[in-house]
């Protein structure tokens, strides 16, 4: 390693560890990133880490992952290999990066027609299943995005569950919590016979593949015939011949968006529950400001510019607690010098979430929920105009330069609409036992997978009074009646 230093270059400061095994036994298998920002506060905002011969570089800080992420884009825009999923997905990253225009130019036309307004049709559908069963809120707000998606993705909602299901798989594929050869890259060696994880993942690839051929079949016969929706599948049909990609790829790319669809935003949904029994003040005042600027009526995409107070409750969730905490980590496709630190090609960097929500030069009281710090002048993390800002766009828990992601836009709706509908129609609190005691709720207790979430909550979810009850009823009967929303079997 040393005979690799450039002249007048350094090593990236970290954690002492065995030759190429690293400190691999301090990383817990649990909310690893909180112990790489423990790493980060004792090494500095940007620090190396050799496991199992790779190469990994951990930032905590927002201005050195735009240095790099974003100003040096053309070094460190890959992505590394996910050692875990079988070799054809692999390749399908190489698809990915001759694709990423044609799926930039999508969304882009995707949020140029207001997402077909379906976070807001399909708002009215999710807000009656709630209200009608709160215990199933997790299922239901994956069914929400789920449908938003799979209509845009396929032109059908109804292929949401098969969509939500392939989701969970890839999640758990894909997790490092989840499965110890995308920790141990040599596990991928061992013959299918020694190894199971090899024998699930194909399994799981199987499965997957079989669903986005299906979807490509299905939207293909309906293009030929005429009878496709305005979707990604068919913006792709039109652009075939000039995208280059086939059949199989551009099943994939479309399935894939598909995929990131549904457990992100729908993570954010629940940590919205969770900060509300904890914070009930916030439901409050958001309510009041939708009061004043929609009164009788649901709050729609358009009425953003009006509900600052909403969106620094919605920021708030995704700073407090970030979708992808551990962040996914891009990889530099040459050598690299920062600030006189060697960075070799093919380090793995990390622009570490969890960290970067935490700087205390940005959020003083990190670990506070405080909507208000992007609400009052006297914080640093304030922006004017409130017409404006706070907004989610290139938040830092959407990653940075060229991989950044692709569905803000439609995140941006979903969520405008999604809690500020909850927070229009109902009153969330903390459920109380048979001698009126409020039960606790944590708020640490988030699973360990790349996406987090809390884990499943008590809580009351009842109808803000009779008239708002009524019309998150009628609303969804109303938009039945005229085949707004298409009806699913399960409800
Ligand atoms: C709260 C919700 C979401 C969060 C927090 C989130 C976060 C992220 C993050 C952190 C990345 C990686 C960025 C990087 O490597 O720098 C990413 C990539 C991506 N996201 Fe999202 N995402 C969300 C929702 C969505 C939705 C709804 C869609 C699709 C409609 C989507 C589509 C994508 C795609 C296609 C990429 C891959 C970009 C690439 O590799 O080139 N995401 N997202």
């Amino acid at each position: 390693r040393r005979a690799r230093l450039p002249k007048g270059t350094r090593w990236l400061p970290g954690p002492p560890g065995l030759p190429f095994i690293g400190r691999v036994w301090d990383i817990p298998r649990q909310h690893s990133y909180k112990k790489f920002k423990a790493w980060s506060d004792q090494y500095g905002p940007i620090y190396q880490m050799n496991i199992f011969g790779e190469h990994h570089v951990w930032l905590a800080s927002d201005k050195i992952a735009k240095d790099l992420l974003v100003t040096r884009s053309g070094v460190y825009s890959d992505r590394p290999m996910i050692k875990n999923l079988e070799d054809n997905v692999n390749t399908f990253a190489d698809v990915w990066r001759r694709q990423r225009r044609f799926v930039h130019q999508t969304m882009a036309k995707s949020t140029s027609m207001k997402h077909l307004n379906l976070p807001y049709i399909e708002a009215k559908k999710y807000l009656a299943e709630l209200m009608d069963s709160p215990s199933d809120y997790q299922y239901l707000m994956e069914k929400y995005t789920g449908r938003v998606i799979s209509r845009l993705a396929f032109g059908d909602v109804r292929h949401y569950a098969e969509v939500t299901t392939n989701s969970h798989a890839l999640l758990g594929a894909i997790s490092p919590a989840a499965n110890l050869s995308n920790i141990i890259p040599q596990l991928r060696l061992l013959p299918m016979w020694l190894s199971p994880w090899k024998k699930s993942e194909r399994a799981r690839h199987d499965r997957e593949r079989e669903f986005f051929v299906r979807m490509y079949t299905l939207a293909k016969s309906d293009y030929d015939n005429g009878t496709l929706k305005e979707s990604y599948m068919s913006q792709f049909f039109e652009g075939k011949e000039k995208s280059g990609a086939d059949d199989i790829e551009g099943a994939y790319i479309i399935g894939m968006i598909g995929l990131a669809g549904i457990l992100t935003t729908a993570s954010a949904f629940m940590t919205y529950i969770l900060a509300i029994c904890l914070h009930p003040e916030w439901q409050e005042k958001v309510q009041k400001e939708l009061d004043e600027v929609c009164g009788d009526r649901m709050p729609e995409p358009s009425d953003s510019p009006k509900l600052p107070v909403l969106r620094a409750v919605i920021k708030e969730i995704i700073r407090w607690r970030p979708v992808t905490p551990s962040s996914i980590p891009h990889e530099t496709v040459e050598d690299d010098i920062y600030d006189g630190y060697f960075i070799p090609k093919g380090s793995q960097v990390h622009p570490n979430q969890w960290a970067i929500t935490r700087e205390t030069s940005v959020y003083p009281d990190p670990e506070t929920f405080n909507p208000q710090r992007w609400l009052d002048p006297s914080f640093p993390s304030y922006q004017e105009p409130l017409t404006q800002y706070p907004s989610i766009k290139n938040f830092t828990t959407f990653g940075y330069g060229r991989r950044i992601c692709m569905g803000m836009d439609l995140v941006e709706d979903e969520l405008l609409v999604g809690i500020g509908g909850m927070a229009w129609a109902c009153n969330i609190r903390k459920k109380r036992d048979e001698n009126g005691r409020e039960i606790p709720v944590s708020a640490t207790d988030y699973s360990s997978l790349l996406i987090s979430r809390p884990k499943q909550m008590d809580f009351d979810l009842t109808p803000r009074d009779t008239k708002r009850g009524q019309l998150v009823k009628f609303n969804y009967a109303k938009a039945l009646e005229t085949a707004e929303i298409i009806r699913d079997s399960s409800y």
